[in-house]
């Protein structure tokens, strides 16, 4: 499928509109010429990442059929060396607890690992729309991403492997959910928290761009929180090696969260995740994002340019200026270095250190923490886990 159907766009979505392709078609990412040439200027956004690449509607549709119709060899090749092939024995001690989440592709399992007595994300790709969603590629790069990467405040990558219909992506279990759950429940996060969850975030762009590697899709849904309350940075689906200096085209990411140049089509680089950061920490300061999320992304980008991001006074100075220089249209002139946010006045009483912000539990997360395990009832052992997983929705699953 393609941009045609996006019409059909579920509205189950968590932040709202995420720039995505609809029901069904998952990870879209929109080139610009494609946008052109297939004279296709405006998109139906649904709430979920935008990831897959745009084409006609004949070349996607005949091009996903025979990508099903692929030999098993080559259709297990394809997925190498990223996704190993499943040992029988490696992970038949899974036991599926639940539906945390449904990714906009295939569900987030919540499972247990009965020998280590460990629990896991599970996000579950069957591997027909991947190929016929063309994000196979975006699937590689999301699991070498996540293996290169380690740090404090990122979700590191637990396992991954295929078996024959579907891809696998295991990560440890953030049993406190994600950032999104707790705004909504909370709203405005008082500015303390935000100092924190600032400095974490801070801490984890500079080191991700110090990698020359950008994230390209920072929201709160995307951001998980641990057992002491602490940040963790997740869902590498659209990230990109960007080499420092290089620059990117790919029309992606959340349309409320994305950077004007990135609306625009490019170019851009690193700076479009700080333009993340600001729409993120002014939602959680303010109850409220800066500009209400458009169609598509045309009208977004409208929308952005005339915005004003006015800060409201009850927030600090600090805060306020933070939030103005973060929102900056032109991405030279946006804050973007690590030793900018070090000397801020926001952050004076910050350490930027993973060790020292861990030292102790955040507060409001602890207050909110909500009872862990009495939601899910194991509903089955994960022996077989390779069936149909994507239709057995028989067990818990968020609305
Ligand atoms: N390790 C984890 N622990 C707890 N919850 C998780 C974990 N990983 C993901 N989730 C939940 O599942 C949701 C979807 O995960 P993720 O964003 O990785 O999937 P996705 O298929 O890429 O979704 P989308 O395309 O909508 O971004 C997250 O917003 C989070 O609520």
């Amino acid at each position: 499928m393609g941009i045609w159907d996006m019409g059909n766009a579920s509205s189950d979505l968590k932040s709202g509109p995420t720039f995505f392709g609809g029901a069904s078609s998952w990870k879209t990412q929109l080139t610009t010429d494609h946008l052109v040439a297939s004279g296709l200027s405006r998109l139906w956004v649904a709430g979920r990442t935008l990831k897959e690449k745009c084409r006609t509607a004949q070349a996607s549709g005949s091009q996903g059929e025979k990508a099903a119709e692929r030999p098993l060899p080559q259709r297990v090749s394809l997925f190498l060396p990223e996704f190993p092939i499943w040992q029988p024995t490696q992970h038949q001690q899974l036991k599926i607890l639940g539906c945390v989440a449904k990714g906009s592709l295939g569900p987030v399992l919540k499972v247990l690992d009965c020998a280590q007595q460990q629990m896991y994300a599970l996000k579950v790709l069957p591997k027909d729309e991947v190929l016929r969603r063309k994000t196979l590629k975006q699937c590689k790069e999301e699991v070498s991403i996540q293996r290169q990467v380690k740090h404090p405040f990122i979700q590191c990558l637990g396992n991954s492997w295929q078996g024959q219909q579907h891809l696998f992506i295991m990560c440890s279990y953030c049993s406190f959910g994600d950032l999104y759950s707790l705004w909504t429940s909370t709203k405005c996060i008082d500015e303390d928290t935000v100092r924190i969850f600032a400095a974490e975030l801070i801490l984890v762009l500079a080191y991700l761009h110090d990698l020359g590697i950008v994230h390209r899709d920072v929201k709160m849904e995307n951001i998980l929180l641990d057992e002491r309350g602490h940040l963790k940075l997740s869902d590498f689906g659209l990230a990109k090696h960007l080499p420092v200096g290089e620059r990117a085209y790919t029309i992606c990411g959340t349309l409320q969260y994305m950077a004007p140049e990135v609306l625009s089509g490019g170019p851009y680089s690193h700076s479009a995740d700080w333009w993340s950061l600001g729409v993120l920490l002014f939602a959680l300061s303010t109850g409220e994002l800066p500009v209400a999320p458009e169609n598509d992304h045309v009208s977004m980008l409208e929308t952005v340019a005339q915005a004003t991001y006015d800060v409201p006074v009850c927030l600090s100075q600090g805060l306020s200026h933070l939030l103005k220089e973060l929102l900056c249209r032109l991405p030279r002139q946006r804050i973007r270095y690590l030793h900018q946010f070090k000397s801020h006045c926001f952050f004076r009483t910050v350490a930027f250190d993973p060790v020292l912000l861990q030292k102790s539990p955040v507060d409001l997360v602890m207050k909110m923490r909500r009872s862990e395990m009495t939601d899910f009832q194991a509903v089955g052992m994960f022996e077989d886990f390779d069936c149909e997983l994507t239709r057995t929705v028989d067990f818990p699953c968020p609305a």
